[in-house]
């Protein structure tokens, strides 16, 4: 190996070297951790594939490998793949400029230019297309576009979803001329529709996924209105077409009727097999167009997605709207005010490419010596240091919608767990951390989460990538309390509530989250929806006929309905053919209450929750016989109830056992009897005193992990 390094630096070029020392950084990071390491996570975002090219030879190296051997595969071709099914004998899959031949953008103006991402429901085949697209490219191989190249996270690879927006560019050339195209790929599932509303800030069109037996489903509703609410041209394109059920002209017909878009000579796809891929990039260079940046104006550069690296900090990704930016410049961000020097600049193909120089038009990354990843503020417009501009709008930042109680299963990971994270959250400005103390489970955090889906998604990445032992409490929305002076505040923490006193002298109102929710289904599931829908306290708003076969349905529903089991239940009634997304509503006055679980009449913290008063006896008559089957018999009855103020609703009895240790030593063998009479205590220091019963944290983590609705591992 080391070897190969020593033949290949004497070859290479300075611009090799750079990429060989990232490289080399990498073999080293590889090396020194295991998978279940802190750091593994930044390893795998570091570089998931490197590709090198040099004298005509390429060497691809998949690092993306988890628990991988080093070299996972040396791939040597001369020539870039080209696509299975290209046949347009205008358009070619041109040969990708090599990482030796230094990307020389200053001779791609911005006409030749196209910016746009791909939106589409949840599974529909983004990500297939966007490999299919950059094998058509030559920007990948064909080995690695099996392999979903821009879902870069274990995780995303893992439950097959897409949760973070990824950029690529790409070179192509059409009619004779090469052109620059930069693809966002982006995510399908609501959780994430803020990674989708910032990519298309950086786009100048898009293109509308649909799969063909699916047709129109919630979130391609929703990822429509973002793109044309923000005037970007739209290019419908149905995927899937090898599929025995594809129905293309029943899909047409509902993009037509729907959406009102111009379905004459619609590219019909299959991402999976490459059929008709060629037809995209032809039509995305005519029908999109080109940014309109002037290279001589001052720089306005526009920060749309940044992530934590470890070796160089925090990586900006940058759309230039005019000027240009270059390696050395000095700019300021409007934000903040804070004055950066740009250490590193280049396109993502579909790593980090440094070319030098970005300008009017471009997209790529830039390396700004940023410590914190929070001085990346998403939205944020630079200047060149003493040029001030005018900013751009930027975005509202992402907003937390439900919130829950992380602690470590053993208190002495708490030191671990605060680092892990830290580390996680680096990379997931939307995720916001409060440190919070349980009665019940020491030390541990509050965080806020865009939905449930995320936060199961956090909790998967901590327990995989960390190696941690969590228990995460009952997830929250946040509930408003309005007071009497006018004055209002925001709960997030069943313990905030305010107690009966309070209630009564000082507050007005108590308001919860409104969402409002579209849920497009097959006919005959209507009532079944309409049902579930009722008994969520949902109210229907509009109600349309998309075609002769399914109806989309729009509906009030409060947020905390939606995080629980809403997901669930809308799949099993529907057979999996219901889809559904929400919008931000407001708030709405509610009579909500605080339901406390007791055990032995003490009341347990980190088992409290906030409900809506038509849920107390189903939820309190639930909980505690859950929880009388996860405590382990005491010494004495145990008392188990939920209770509402100083109402109970239900009420379990644990009957007292005496557990005698040392039944089985028969005969006088005091040094053994003493051994498990000290084994006893050492097992009881690794349990909580609730009152005078003894809990161990295990019964804590079964009872919200195990029959909880709410902690089901969210499906897409
Ligand atoms: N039969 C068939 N399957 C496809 C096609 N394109 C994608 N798929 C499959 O559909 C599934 C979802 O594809 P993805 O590319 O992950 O979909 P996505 O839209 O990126 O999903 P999210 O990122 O979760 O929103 C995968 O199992 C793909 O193999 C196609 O043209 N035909």
């Amino acid at each position: 190996m080391l070897s190969f390094f020593l033949e290949y630096e004497s070859e290479c070029n300075n611009n090799h070297k750079n990429h060989l020392n990232l490289y080399r950084k990498s073999f080293i990071l590889k090396n020194s951790f295991s998978s279940s390491s802190s750091s593994y996570y930044n390893y795998l975002n570091f570089r998931k594939i490197y590709r090198i090219n040099n004298c005509g030879y390429n060497y691809n190296y998949n690092y993306y490998n988890n628990k991988c051997t080093f070299f996972r595969r040396w791939q040597t071709t001369s020539s870039p793949p080209s696509s299975p099914s290209s046949s347009s004998p205008s358009s070619s899959s041109s040969s990708p400029p090599s990482y030796n031949s230094v990307i020389d953008l200053t001779k791609i103006p911005a006409q030749d230019i196209r910016n746009f991402s791909i939106i589409a429901h949840v599974d529909h085949g983004k990500s297939t297309l966007a490999d299919k697209l950059l094998e058509l490219t030559g920007t990948i191989s064909l080995h690695q576009s099996h392999q979903q190249v821009l879902d870069k996270l274990n995780v995303e690879r893992e439950r097959g979803i897409t949760i973070k927006a990824q950029t690529c560019s790409m070179f192509y050339k059409y009619k004779g001329k090469e052109y620059l195209l930069n693809l966002i790929d982006t995510p399908g599932h609501v959780d994430f529709n803020y990674e989708v509303s910032r990519s298309l800030a950086a786009c100048q069109g898009s293109i509308l996924l649909v799969d063909a037996s699916q047709g129109i489903q919630a979130q391609t509703a929703a990822n429509f209105w973002l793109a044309f609410n923000q005037d970007l041209p739209i290019l419908p394109v149905i995927n899937k077409i090898d599929l025995e059920s594809a129905n293309t002209k029943s899909v047409i017909s509902q993009i037509e009727n729907s959406f009102g878009l111009d379905t004459t000579d619609i590219c019909l796809i299959s991402a999976k097999l490459g059929i008709n891929i060629d037809k995209i990039l032809p039509k995305v260079i005519e029908k999109i167009p080109h940014p309109n940046g002037d290279i001589n104006k001052p720089l306005k550069a526009f920060l749309f997605d940044s992530w934590y690296d470890t070796y160089v900090g925090v990586v900006c990704l940058m759309a230039i709207v005019d000027g240009k930016l270059q390696k050395g410049d000095k700019i300021v961000s409007a934000y903040s005010e804070l004055k950066y020097e740009v250490s590193d600049i280049g396109i993502m193909y579909p790593e980090q490419v440094p070319t030098g120089y970005l300008h009017a038009g471009q997209v790529g990354y830039a390396i700004l010596s940023m410590k914190v990843a929070a001085e990346a503020h998403i939205g944020d417009t630079f200047y060149h240091y003493k040029c001030p501009v005018e900013p751009l709008p930027g975005f509202e930042p992402a907003k937390p919608m439900v919130f829950a109680g992380i602690f470590p299963v053993d208190a002495n990971e708490f030191n671990k767990l605060d680092e892990s994270i830290k580390k996680l959250t680096l990379n997931d400005a939307s995720v916001s951390v409060q440190k919070e103390t349980s009665m019940a489970l020491g030390q541990g955090w509050r965080i806020g989460f865009l939905g449930t889906l995320h936060m199961d998604v956090f909790q998967q990445r901590l327990e995989e990538e960390y190696d941690a032992s969590v228990i995460v409490t009952q997830p929250t929305v946040p509930y408003k309390i309005v007071y009497r002076d006018g004055k209002s505040k925001f709960v997030r923490n069943p313990s905030e509530f305010p107690d009966p006193d309070e209630m009564s002298y000082n507050v007005v109102e108590l308001q919860e989250p409104m969402v409002m929710a579209t849920i497009i289904l097959p006919n005959d599931y209507m009532g079944v929806i309409m049902d579930l829908c009722g008994g969520k306290r949902g109210e229907q708003v509009d109600y349309n006929s998309l075609d002769e076969h399914r109806v989309m349905m729009r509906y009030t529903l409060p947020l905390s309905e939606i995080v629980t089991d809403f997901h669930d239940e809308l799949k099993s009634r529907s057979s999996g053919y219901a889809s559904f997304d929400y919008e931000d509503m407001g708030y709405k006055a509610s009579d909500v209450v605080k339901m406390n679980l007791l055990i032995n009449k003490k009341p347990v913290d980190a088992l409290a929750a906030i409900l809506h008063r038509s849920q107390v006896q189903i939820v309190g008559r639930d909980w505690a016989k859950r929880l009388s089957e996860v405590i382990p018999k005491q010494l004495y009855e145990v008392a188990i109830q939920t209770a509402i103020g100083g109402k109970v609703i239900a009420r379990e009895t644990i009957s007292a056992l005496r557990k005698n240790v040392t039944a089985k030593c028969y005969g006088g063998d005091v040094t053994r009897k003493m051994k498990l009479l000290e084994k006893q205590k050492e097992g009881k220091k690794k349990m909580k005193m609730i009152g005078n019963v003894e809990l161990p944290q295990k019964a804590f983590y079964d009872f919200l992990s195990k029959g909880d609705p709410q902690s089901k591992k969210n499906k897409k």
